[in-house]
């Protein structure tokens, strides 16, 4: 079948190696770190120009790399949508929820959302909810410290950023030893799959018992959540459903009773609430993970961090004086700067792939028609030369920061969400980028000012050798391969206590 795809009448290249028949589809049998790579070598073959790939398993499609392109499409919601292709194979796991739905089903979980997402609750979150959980967290890291034993930074930061959502959001107590927890792990790896491998249905159908018993446990879980949340509103507000008050306690305004307050049937507030937590939990343990990865490959980072906190905090000890003002990015920018040149590299979302409900011509000329794919890879984008320079492989804080002088302080830098996608734009932008970003200075600065932290290498790996760049798990989101097992050091222990 030839594809209608054009611009200015012609034909858009085709990734070089493009097959007859199975197109660029081997690429997308491949583990889904080799898919990656395969994304970055086409952007610097062909820069911001977009290009068609065909992929036995996707309708026709194009690869677009220039944020122009990217802002016609996240800025054109009522063209762009989830659709039938996402829908089909994220179906079972996300159902109803704000990751699949589109229309007026999305716009109520949205509406439902952003209520929760205020300033007052991130405040909350910062001051009240996060400080015993991170005493916990560090609890464990003072017990690693005194014993010598490695342990996975990774499994660490999960459990953190689950307890925090589980506790901010729903008002309960949700260690990642959770079964759920494990569940949802294993479910991501298969629906990611989906989206790569065009004979999926037949493989569950000899192979897919175990999917189907971790779908169904993420699910009783998701239904656990509402009927904990219903419990507690009849005790408070009386035993009839009808009576049941709208909540307007600013701190009970969680988000399971804003979601209660949006939407009637129960099953779509369950997957609401199973959405909103997979879209928060995983994203951001991972993208702690990674950066704290990066900062112990570049120590001289970590230098800077310490002395950004030292003349932030003059004469602070211990503990530093963390609050909702001064965890902001324009606080502390050297640290916010980490984090976005870790999320450049490492995007947690690093594909994202749409489907057009109606013809369009992209600010380039391409020409699609209806019921197409679009895609874009996070991935390779942050890694691209044309926009982030000559040294786009570079691990560099700094381009992110403008320089201060003797009058002005040091400031961050703000990039287009367009050409730096990795939390979305438009309408339909992370719902929680802010809380991400909060959550990630404060647990940074909190954990690179007590603690230091040394990488166990794998065997392969010999004294003086540099060691390989770690590599992602196939998954929805970015998990790295393996964990980050290391050995951790409290800075305070006694000297002669060396790691
Ligand atoms: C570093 C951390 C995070 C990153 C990189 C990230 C990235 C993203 C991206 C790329 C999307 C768009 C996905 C799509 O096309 O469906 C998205 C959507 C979303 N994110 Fe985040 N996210 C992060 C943390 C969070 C947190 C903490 C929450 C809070 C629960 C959250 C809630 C959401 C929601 C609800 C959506 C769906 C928005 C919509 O469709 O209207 N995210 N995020």
């Amino acid at each position: 079948q030839r594809s209608a795809i054009r611009r200015n009448g012609k034909r858009l290249p085709r990734p070089p190696g493009t097959l007859p028949l199975a197109g660029n589809g081997i690429w997308f049998l491949q583990p889904r770190h080799k898919l990656l790579d395969w994304f970055v070598r086409c952007e610097r073959l062909v820069g911001f120009s977009t290009f068609e790939i065909s992929v036995p398993s996707l309708p026709p499609g194009i690869v677009i790399n220039d944020p122009a392109n990217v802002e016609h499409v996240l800025k054109s919601n009522d063209i762009f949508i989830k659709g039938e292709f996402f829908r089909i194979r994220s179906w079972d796991l996300f159902g109803n929820g704000i990751i699949n739905a589109d229309g007026e089903l999305w716009k109520i979980q949205r509406k439902a959302g952003l209520r929760f997402f205020n300033n007052a609750n991130m405040k909350i979150l910062v001051e009240d909810v996060l400080p015993p959980i991170l005493a916990d967290t560090e609890e464990s890291l003072d017990n690693a410290s005194r014993q010598g034993n490695v342990m996975d930074l990774q499994i660490v930061l999960l459990d953190l950023t689950t307890r925090l959502m589980g506790n901010i959001a729903y008002d309960m107590d949700m260690p990642a030893s959770l079964p759920f927890s494990k569940s949802f792990d294993f479910a991501s790896g298969a629906i990611g799959e989906r989206f790569q491998n065009p004979f999926w249905k037949a493989k569950e159908f000899i192979l897919g018992a175990s999917l189907r018993k971790a779908i169904f446990d993420v699910k009783i879980f998701g239904s656990s959540i509402v009927s904990a949340a219903t419990q507690k509103r009849k005790v408070k507000y009386g035993s009839s459903e009808n009576n049941i008050a709208k909540n307007s306690n600013p701190v009970q305004n969680n988000l399971i009773n804003s979601l209660l307050d949006h939407i009637d049937d129960h099953q779509v507030v369950a997957d609401a609430a199973m959405n909103y937590l997979s879209a928060g939990i995983d994203t951001t343990a991972q993208s702690l993970t990674w950066t704290l990865y990066l900062l112990m490959r570049h120590p001289d980072a970590q230098e800077k961090i310490l002395s950004e906190l030292r003349s932030t905090f003059a004469g602070a000890k211990d503990d530093l004086p963390l609050s909702f003002d001064t965890v902001q990015p324009s606080y502390l920018p050297y640290i916010a700067a980490v984090f976005n040149e870790s999320l450049r590299f490492y995007p947690p979302v690093p594909v994202e792939l749409k489907e057009s409900t109606a013809e369009t011509t992209f600010p380039d000329g391409t020409w699609l028609p209806k019921g197409s794919v679009v895609m874009w890879a996070t991935w390779a984008m942050g890694r691209s030369k044309n926009t982030w320079g000559d040294d786009a492989d570079e691990f560099r804080p700094e381009r992110w920061l403008i320089a201060g002088d003797e009058y002005e302080a040091l400031a961050l830098k703000t990039m287009s969400a367009f050409a730096f996608p990795v939390f979305n734009g438009g309408p339909r932008a992370c719902l929680g980028k802010k809380m991400a970003e909060l959550l990630a200075i404060h647990v940074i600065a909190s954990l690179i000012w007590k603690y230091d932290f040394a990488e166990v290498f794998d065997k392969e790996t010999m004294p003086g050798e540099i060691p390989k760049e770690r590599r992602s798990q196939n998954s929805l989101t970015l998990p790295m391969e393996g964990g980050l097992p290391c050995y951790v050091r409290r800075k305070d222990s006694r000297p002669g206590e060396s790691l």
